[in-house]
């Protein structure tokens, strides 16, 4: 069970800059007062009656933060306290300052496959974690996959933002449709029972997008991409992927399968050549 601390998060922390939003939640900076230690603080609206529209349920929050506290991995952001007052629930998480991996590969030049691979592996370390305690992340993409530091040569990759995570249980099926276009799996907009092998689908599209700064499925409109998505309407347009490696291709290729219990799990991933060359 959630432990919640029923006090107000200013009595210990001073509110700083604003990060953005992540799920269903501004996310800010804040500084520790006993130590000075900064953290980021995710602020969540809990619904005041069942019936209002704004904010969360309280039960959606408790997940997220059981989720959290059963993760504790160098590639999984750190959830420090939890603190509820009034219709809000703060989480101290792990700061990483690094900004999104996306963004650091924007500045780059290009990408070479060895760095992509560092990248995927980083990426699949955690994902694996996550899968062997049977929670799926369900919201995998580019804006939830960060980088510790900015300055390192080999930056340390955090995964970020469990808001949508779910933590299976035996024998009891799980069905959501939330996710974004891009990169959520088909059986997720077939409203389908999930698995973790819907982060795998989300996996292939990263990769794709890593390797060539295209998104595999995306159309005009979210409609469109949801269509190319059950269409599985993709290529490896020879005038982006000309440089990229066959191996590259075909580990794409092992994650944009229709059928779940075909796409390579995130251990499969980590055994693959082109990760793990023989
Ligand atoms: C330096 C920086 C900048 C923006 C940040 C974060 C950190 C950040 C963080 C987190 C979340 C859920 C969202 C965050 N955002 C919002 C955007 C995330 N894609 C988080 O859990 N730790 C962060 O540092």
């Amino acid at each position: 069970m959630a432990v919640i601390k029923p006090e107000n998060v200013e009595d210990f922390y001073d509110i700083g800059e604003d990060l953005g939003r992540g799920h269903f939640g501004q996310v800010r900076q804040v500084c520790e007062r006993a130590t000075g230690t900064v953290w980021a603080a995710k602020f969540l609206k809990i619904r005041k009656t069942a019936c209002s529209r704004l904010g969360l349920d309280r039960s959606s929050v408790e997940r997220e933060v059981e989720v959290l506290q059963a993760l504790q991995h160098p590639n999984i952001v750190i959830l420090k306290d939890v603190f509820e007052s009034r219709a809000e629930v703060v989480l101290i998480l792990e700061l990483v300052s690094g900004g999104e991996l996306f963004d650091f590969i924007a500045e780059k030049e290009n990408l070479l496959e060895s760095e992509a691979i560092e990248f995927m592996k980083q990426i699949l370390e955690g994902l694996g974690f996550m899968h062997s305690k049977n929670i799926a992340h369900f919201d995998l993409k580019p804006e939830n996959i960060m980088l510790s530091d900015k300055v390192s040569p080999h930056p340390n990759i955090k995964l970020i933002d469990f808001g949508l995570a779910h933590h299976f249980h035996q024998g009891v099926e799980y069905k959501s449709t939330s996710g974004t276009p891009q990169y959520i799996a088909p059986e997720v907009i077939n409203s389908e029972p999930l698995s973790t092998a819907a982060d795998m689908w989300s996996i292939g599209v990263i990769t794709y997008i890593l390797l060539s700064g295209l998104s595999p499925f995306q159309g005009n409109t979210d409609e469109e991409t949801l269509r190319n998505v059950i269409a599985m309407s993709y290529e490896f347009d020879s005038r982006y992927f000309s440089m990229t490696s066959s191996m590259a291709k075909d580990f794409i290729e092992k994650l944009l399968v229709k059928d779940p219990t075909d796409r390579m799990t995130a251990e499969e991933c980590l055994l693959h050549p082109w990760i793990k060359p023989i």
